[in-house]
């Protein structure tokens, strides 16, 4: 009997993954985007889920580290995966507790170098062209209580060019992200329903 998933994703900028994640189960028989959860008012990935009719949720600090982490809210859209998308708080022990081994990120860099507290956005890549590395790429990864720590489930790389800036490294990393994001997630999920089936 086909299982069904419902995915959250949560992000808190321009949301351009998040878009393309949308995209890619617009149509899926088995796995829906459900909501949108953002931490930052006005964020344009606000503007894409209401583009796509996706409901959105806004969270604000004391309820997500010192409350119930919208567990209840989460519960409600049946919620049993959770899709970090340039989210740029740190996901709490009871979340991840809540959703174990089902909650994954993309982070703009080859971990283990480059992450953890303030390595997100532009200061990844300064950080990757500071050093002179000569390649960068993604890591998608399983979500644990440190960031950038949990297990890697996916990396591709691609060329660090000379004269690259932040922006245009960025540029690069970011097709990266569109291309391989949704379709590892989608991998990622159906693995583990045909595993729990
Ligand atoms: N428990 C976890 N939570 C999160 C993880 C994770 O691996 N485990 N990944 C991050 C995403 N991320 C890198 O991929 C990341 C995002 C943000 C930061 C950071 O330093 N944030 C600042 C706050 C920034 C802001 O509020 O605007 C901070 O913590 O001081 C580091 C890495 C998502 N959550
Ligand atoms: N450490 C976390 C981090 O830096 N995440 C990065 O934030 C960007 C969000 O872009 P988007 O809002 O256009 O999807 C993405 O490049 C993602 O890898």
């Amino acid at each position: 009997m086909p299982q069904n998933m419902n995915i959250a994703i949560f992000a808190s900028g321009a949301g351009s993954n998040a878009r393309k994640i949308i995209e890619h189960f617009s149509s899926h028989p088995q796995i829906k985007i459900a909501l949108v959860v953002c931490n930052k008012p006005g964020a344009g990935v606000l503007d894409i889920a209401a583009e796509h009719g996706i409901p959105t949720l806004l969270i604000e600090k004391e309820q997500f580290f010192r409350g119930d982490t919208y567990l209840p809210q989460l519960k409600d859209k049946g919620i049993g995966f959770i899709v970090l998308a340039g989210f740029l708080w740190k996901i709490p022990a009871a979340l991840i507790a809540a959703f174990p081994h089902h909650i994954i990120n993309i982070h703009p860099a080859l971990l283990p170098k480059y992450g953890g507290k303030g390595m997100y956005g532009s200061y990844v890549h300064e950080a990757v062209i500071a050093a002179g590395e000569k390649e960068s790429g993604i890591t998608i990864h399983y979500v644990d209580e440190q960031y950038d720590h949990g297990g890697t489930i996916f990396q591709a790389t691609c060329p660090v060019e000379p004269g690259d800036t932040p922006a245009s490294l960025a540029q690069r990393i970011h097709s990266l992200e569109h291309a391989h994001y949704p379709a590892v997630i989608e991998q990622t999920i159906l693995s583990q329903l045909v595993k729990n089936h």
